[in-house]
């Protein structure tokens, strides 16, 4: 390092003071700008616009007062936290919003972290000091500054050997108890990591590091980046963030609110389907089948198998007299409708008119053709489209699908699926069957977004739709008038003028244009929204159909995938980013690394890393930034005492961690054995502690981990690395070599 500690006891202390002047300061503007900030809101929302311009100015007002309220709460604490001192003189105050000074010339008395005169606060070191000549964090609680640690700089070209800046603050902050909740790293990011933070917005960016290397951190650091740079961009279209799985979302999801950031989508691929939840779970060989490329093909021959020829005349009975479909004629209805080359359901009409017109054709000449009215055969086919028999032979022949209906139904019918994956085994045919009145299953959600590429939209059900919920906000608006004319004998002149012009109808439609949605509820909403940026944490466990739905949702393909194909565990998940990539971007993509680990002191990561080697010698384990002296344990029991032996050691471990946390991370068969009321204590399997951390970990039975899965080496090493302090295995049946090595 090449950081000198300035501070003896008597010169921090006229530090402190010089340092709390100035917070001070800072605070007064803070509270000033605050209360402005609350008084446009109340302006904005006491306004009664009469204008449809007016509403709409309302609306945009009072969304900018709230965020700009929920900025000041989430800078409340840390306002303020490091100060760059330069060579030439000038000093510069670092925090998580920018202050200008209006009685100065709109100096700037504090920068935003994300502007670009903030940079050199995280990549400024001995060897490049950027013309800083002293770093300082300072530590701030409730408005009063109780420390500030130094970086002297301008040692002439001194360099670091660890290349970490800040290290007291770092160590400070890697060293804390966990609470289950992840914080933001505004204060010590680190110069890798500020490179990606602010790598530019277009164009895909790779981000491959171990784990431990902050990836979700940075990549949650770079949405606030990338809004606070581009927020004209990226505000109407939006940001989504996706996340493996509710509880990493929940994991996550303080980090951009405490940044001030509460306008961007999080997200699973579950997710991303409106009106589908999915709540079910299927074996790992289905879900990698639901995932390969190949459903695209699939799908279109699911399809075509529902544009039916009958091998036989399929009989209608009419009005008593029986009409027959020959499938020469059916087919010639289905050519035309092909022959228009466009989705399923739009070709219906023209295959549907057809037919009409073919048994419209019979039934004339049935009755005698040439005693017809040029009207009559409007009359006939009317009345066959309204004929039960009909109806339920056009849907068979030609049905109108939703993706859900396509999908249940190809699901539950052992014919639909031979002819759909006629490459596939018996059995593997056998892993997709289920009954159709099932739910649905994450790895369905891709395809159900892929079935409605096929299928088109059926505008007749969109326009259903909007017109129940226009008579329901018309229903909603005469409810209102009413209450109004009730109040009409206590109400004023003016108010009898406006309530006037005013009827239900204008009042329904007001509501529907005034609607007060922020992008991120409206994004989620909308299967066919496109975001301005994509951020996928976990990014290597996307299966290729899952990929293709997120493409979909980034046309300008505008994304950071962040992610470490060592920990690939998912069966359809990548081995490679050239693999995941060249379909949709060929070789036009960029990557960063990471490689320092900010989770796993070196104890435990030396043993990761021996399991690392095992299964992918070409990668490298991160280095760690910090050890702990503490060895990780391993407990050897009989199989019957497991659970027992689990018990106590959780207690032990808990006692070790004071108010921190304990991961117990199980194979999937012993999950239910390990169960605990423990408050701090979580059981979860490899699949949920991805990209979560606590404060020990005790790994169940390591050589079951890597038998339940092809893939069970890459479990093993994202287990091993959850802990942030502590680490130890309990085992009844002999460990993978490996490990075993490792423990010793
Ligand atoms: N610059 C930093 N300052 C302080 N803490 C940091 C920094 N970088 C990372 N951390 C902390 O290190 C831990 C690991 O970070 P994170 O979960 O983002 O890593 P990851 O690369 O996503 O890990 P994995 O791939 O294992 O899920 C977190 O507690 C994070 O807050």
């Amino acid at each position: 390092m090449s950081t000198v500690s300035t501070a003896s006891e008597t010169g921090e202390i006229s530090a402190l003071a010089a340092e709390q002047d100035y917070v001070s300061l800072l605070y007064d503007r803070f509270d000033t700008l605050r209360k402005q900030a609350n008084q446009r809101l109340s302006e904005a929302l006491a306004q009664v616009p009469d204008s449809e311009q007016g509403h709409a100015e309302r609306n945009a007002a009072t969304r900018l007062h709230t965020e700009q309220l929920a900025q000041y709460a989430a800078a409340e604490t840390g306002l303020c936290f490091g100060k760059l001192e330069f060579t030439d003189g000038e000093r510069r105050y670092v925090g998580l919003m920018g202050i200008l000074d209006e009685t100065n010339d709109y100096e700037p008395l504090l920068v935003d972290w994300r502007a670009p005169a903030a940079r050199p606060f995280y990549v400024a070191t001995g060897a490049s000091t950027e013309g800083v000549r002293m770093r300082r964090h300072l530590r701030i609680r409730k408005r009063t500054v109780t420390g500030v640690d130094d970086e002297l700089l301008d040692l002439s070209g001194v360099d670091g050997s660890d290349g970490v800046t800040g290290e007291t603050a770092l160590l400070a902050a890697l060293n804390a108890k966990r609470t289950g909740r992840m914080t933001d790293i505004v204060r010590t990011i680190q110069a890798e990591q500020d490179n990606v933070i602010r790598s530019a917005l277009h164009g895909v960016l790779v981000v491959q590091g171990g784990p431990g290397t902050g990836k979700t951190a940075v990549a949650l650091h770079r949405a606030a980046y990338l809004l606070y740079t581009h927020r004209d961009q990226l505000a109407k279209r939006g940001v989504l963030v996706v996340g493996p799985n509710t509880t990493f979302l929940n994991y996550i999801s303080q980090v951009l609110p405490s940044l001030g950031e509460t306008g961007v989508l999080m997200a699973t691929i579950g997710d991303l389907f409106p009106d589908v939840r999915p709540r079910l779970t299927e074996p790992v060989a289905t879900a990698e089948i639901k995932g390969r490329a190949e459903m695209v093909e699939v799908l279109r021959r699911a399809v075509a198998d529902r544009q039916r020829v009958p091998s036989e005349p399929m009989e209608i009975v009419f009005e008593r007299e029986t009409l027959l479909l020959e499938p020469a004629a059916v087919e010639r209805a289905r050519a035309a409708a092909r022959r228009l080359g466009t989705l399923h359901n739009r070709a219906q009409p023209t295959f549907a008119t057809a037919i009409i017109e073919e048994l419209t054709r019979q039934v004339a000449d049935n009755l005698g053709a040439d005693l017809l009215e040029p009207g009559d055969f409007a009359d006939i086919a009317r009345e066959l489209r309204e004929e039960p028999e009909v109806i339920e032979a056009l849907d068979w022949l030609w049905p109108v699908l939703t993706p859900q209906r396509l999908l249940k139904e190809l699901y539950a019918t052992p014919e639909l699926l031979e002819s759909a994956f006629p490459h596939l085994t018996d059995a593997e045919r056998a892993l997709l069957l289920r009954e159709e009145h099932y739910g649905w299953t994450v790895a369905d959600v891709p395809l159900l977004d892929e079935a409605m590429e096929l299928l088109g939209e059926d505008d007749r059900m969109a326009k259903a739709l909007a017109a129940r919920k226009r008579q329901e906000r018309l229903e909603f608006a005469e409810g209102v008038v009413d209450i109004m004319r009730i109040d009409e004998e206590t109400a004023d002149d003016d108010v009898l003028m406006a309530m006037n012009m005013i009827t239900a109808d204008h009042l329904a439609e007001r509501h529907e244009r005034s609607s007060n949605l922020t992008t991120a509820e409206r994004a989620a909403q909308d299967r066919t929204w496109t975001f301005g940026h994509v951020i996928v944490d976990e990014a290597q466990e996307l299966s290729a159909m899952a990929w293709r739905l997120l493409m979909r949702r980034s046309p300008s393909r505008s994304m950071t995938l962040v992610g470490d194909v060592a920990q690939t565990g998912d069966l359809s998940g990548a081995e490679s980013w050239e693999q995941v990539l060249a379909p949709h971007v060929d070789n036009r993509w960029r990557m960063e690394e990471l490689t320092v680990n900010y989770r796993t002191p070196s104890e435990v990561m030396a043993v990761a890393a021996e399991v690392l080697r095992e299964f992918e010698p070409p990668l490298e384990a991160p280095k760690s930034v910090r050890s702990t002296g503490v060895p990780p344990w391993r407990v050897e029991v009989d199989a019957d005492r497991l659970p027992a032996r689990l018990a106590e050691l959780v207690r032990a471990e808990l006692a070790e961690v004071g108010e921190g946390t304990v991961g117990v991370i199980t194979p999937i068969a012993l999950r239910e054995l390990a169960v605990t009321a423990e408050d701090r204590v979580s059981v979860l399997t490899v699949r949920e502690a991805k990209g979560l951390e606590f404060d020990s970990v005790i790994v169940v039975e390591p050589s079951a981990i890597r038998a339940e899965s092809s893939k069970g080496l890459n479990d093993l090493y994202v287990a091993l690395t959850r802990a942030t302090q502590r680490l130890g295995v309990l085992h009844s049946a002999a460990l993978p070599e490996s490990l075993a090595t490792a423990l010793g």
